[in-house]
């Protein structure tokens, strides 16, 4: 089994990390392209996968193969491609806002697609990925894709509608978590923490707290108010977050996200 990555940027080499990591194909077996060489060199190094700069090289010689590309030139490399693609070749895009379709007519010839939306997280094998399979797939592919989505996070199947909120919501809002706990540091460094300390607090913190949401089950709410002592510290800043418009801030986020996706 041969799995191929056109582009080896941020994403391509979380999932590769995570490949790797979950030791489900050789290294060897790994088969990655770039247009430039840079990304490449480091990756060969890294993980001990193949490298090339020909698109078509990996193209047509993986069994699953990630276009790891912009979504800007994803038209441009499919039409590269497609001659070269085998027709039992799974191809998985991953690139916002380019629904299932596009992908067919794009390819022209009849082909086993699946949409997928992963985050960068896949990188600590704490992925959230979601996926959409067209119609040429069968039970196998999507026992494949689970098996590799899985490699580096955890995998759902979604209707395809679900695509651009899954977009606003796990593959984009990393970036938004990234924002808080640098925010959250700010205000102890304000307070006089020194700020390496103040990002790993406020990090640990963001983890400790998701893990008590997946853990108990509870409504985030409830886990909330566990926190909020009467008349204590925090129920002061819980005020002050939904005078700021907090809540409401995040959520806008989410909709811009998701809007952007869906082409508005
Ligand atoms: N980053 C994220 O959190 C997520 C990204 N995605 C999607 O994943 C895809 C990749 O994103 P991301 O990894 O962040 O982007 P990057 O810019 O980090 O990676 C894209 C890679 O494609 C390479 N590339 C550009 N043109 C070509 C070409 N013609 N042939 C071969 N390689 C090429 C770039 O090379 P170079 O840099 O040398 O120009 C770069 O290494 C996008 O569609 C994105 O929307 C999906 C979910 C999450
Ligand atoms: O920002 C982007 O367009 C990509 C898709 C989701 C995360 N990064």
């Amino acid at each position: 089994m041969k799995i191929g990555f056109i582009g080896c940027g941020n994403m391509a080499q979380a999932m590769i990390k995570g490949i790797i990591a979950a030791k489900w194909i050789q290294n060897e077996d790994i088969l990655v392209s770039n247009h430039t060489s840079k990304k490449l060199e480091n990756v060969k190094e890294l993980y001990g996968v193949r490298t090339t700069m020909d698109n078509c090289v990996v193209a047509g010689n993986s069994d699953i193969l990630v276009l790891c590309v912009k979504p800007k030139v994803y038209s441009m490399i499919i039409e590269e491609i497609r001659r070269v693609v085998k027709p039992e070749t799974l191809i998985v895009s991953i690139a916002p806002g380019i629904c299932l379709h596009q992908l067919e007519t794009q390819f022209e010839r009849v082909h086993k697609i699946v949409r997928c939306m992963p985050n960068t997280p896949a990188m600590v094998n704490e992925g959230c990925t979601a996926y959409v399979m067209n119609t040429h797939c069968d039970q196998a592919d999507q026992q494949m894709i689970e098996k590799l989505l899985s490699c580096f996070g955890i995998a759902s199947c979604v209707d395809e509608d679900l695509m651009d909120a899954v977009t606003g919501l796990s593959g984009s809002s990393p970036a938004f978590v990234y924002m808080f706990i640098e925010a959250l540091a700010d205000g102890a460094v304000h307070e006089g923490m020194p700020r390496a300390m103040a990002y790993q607090f406020a990090a640990q913190t963001v983890l400790g707290s998701a893990k008590m949401v997946l853990a108990s089950g509870n409504h985030p709410g409830v886990c909330k108010d566990q926190v909020c002592s009467p008349a204590g510290t925090t129920i002061e800043g819980v005020r002050t977050l939904e005078a700021n418009g907090f809540r409401s801030s995040v959520m806008e986020a989410v909709i811009a996200a998701s809007r952007k996706s869906r082409g508005e």
